[in-house]
């Protein structure tokens, strides 16, 4: 395997400080790299997206776990210091300079399968998430995605309402929008000390899976019924809903009492309730 320097010699000499502009945060602890890069499990001969490479630290340890790897970067900077990773990995890696929010991914893999593994600013994450999270060219039913998991690096209080359950106040419509056809983990806490420069809150690594899509459900209005629901999370559903023709019709006709809150209601019953609606209209 090919030998390469620590990671911070590399910025050194590429001069690459961590710009506040493009979110930049740096990891340089290789052992907590591979063992990011092994969340979705065995890499070796995959295709994998990496959004944000940087410096290259997250790379590595995908390229060191075999993995075919396409990065986009949009900081020119840091284009130099992945050009002697595709030197000391060869054909192992592609680097795509530009902004990974106008790009289209399924294309620039080739309409193949890929894992997406990725530490971004968390803006840009979110951004990235919810699109995925929509399906493949963002088309609500182009499901199941061209990725076979997404792996992401995200600021722990929006990792917890990827993966939160009814009843607590992390519960809303992120979750719903993961879980109705996801399996979503949080695979591990980041603690700010691991990054260069530190940010102000906690990281976490969520790990999310594409799932069997329900049948007889319409994405979109899945999407309505949330932000309806979730828009006024304290009020009734009877009264959240009210905007939504047929909606507390239909909650009474599948059993779901129209005075519970959304934040009690289960992502299943959503998708019944989302069904319900689709079929009547
Ligand atoms: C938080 S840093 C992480 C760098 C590296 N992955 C690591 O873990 O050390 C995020 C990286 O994403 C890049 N970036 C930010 N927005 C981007 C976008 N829209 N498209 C592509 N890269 C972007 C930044 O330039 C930066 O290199």
């Amino acid at each position: 395997m090919a030998e390469l320097p620590p990671l911070r010699k590399v910025i050194a000499r590429h001069g690459l400080s961590a710009s506040k502009a493009l979110g930049q945060n740096f990891l340089f602890d290789e052992q907590l790299l591979d063992r990011i890069a092994a969340v979705p499990g065995d890499l070796a001969g995959k295709q994998v997206l990496e959004v944000g490479p940087g410096p290259g630290g997250l790379t590595r340890a995908l390229l060191r776990a075999g993995a075919r790897v396409t990065a986009i970067e949009m900081d020119r900077r840091c284009l130099p210091a992945l050009a002697e990773l595709e030197d000391a990995f060869p054909g192992q890696l592609r680097v795509i300079e530009g902004d990974a929010l106008k790009l289209d991914h399924a294309e620039l893999m080739g309409g193949e399968p890929f894992a997406v593994l990725s530490n971004l600013p968390y803006n840009v994450g979110t951004a990235l998430f919810v699109r995925w999270l929509a399906g493949a060219k963002g088309s609500e039913n182009a499901w199941p995605p061209l990725w076979t998991s997404l792996t992401l690096m995200f600021q722990q209080e929006v990792a917890q309402r990827i993966v939160a359950q009814p009843g607590g106040s992390a519960y809303g419509r992120l979750a719903v929008l993961t879980q109705w056809r996801s399996r979503a983990k949080l695979a591990m806490k980041v603690h700010r000390s691991a990054f260069t420069p530190p940010p102000k809150v906690m990281s976490a690594i969520v790990h999310v899976e594409p799932a069997e899509m329900p049948e007889g459900v319409d994405a979109r209005l899945l999407e309505r019924l949330t932000e309806a629901a979730f828009g006024q999370r304290r009020k009734m559903l009877r009264q959240s809903l009210k905007g939504m023709p047929g909606a507390v019709a239909a909650l009474e006709a599948i059993g779901i009492d129209p005075q519970r809150r959304a934040e009690t209601v289960t992502v299943g019953e959503f998708v019944t309730l989302a069904r319900a609606l689709t079929a009547e209209g």
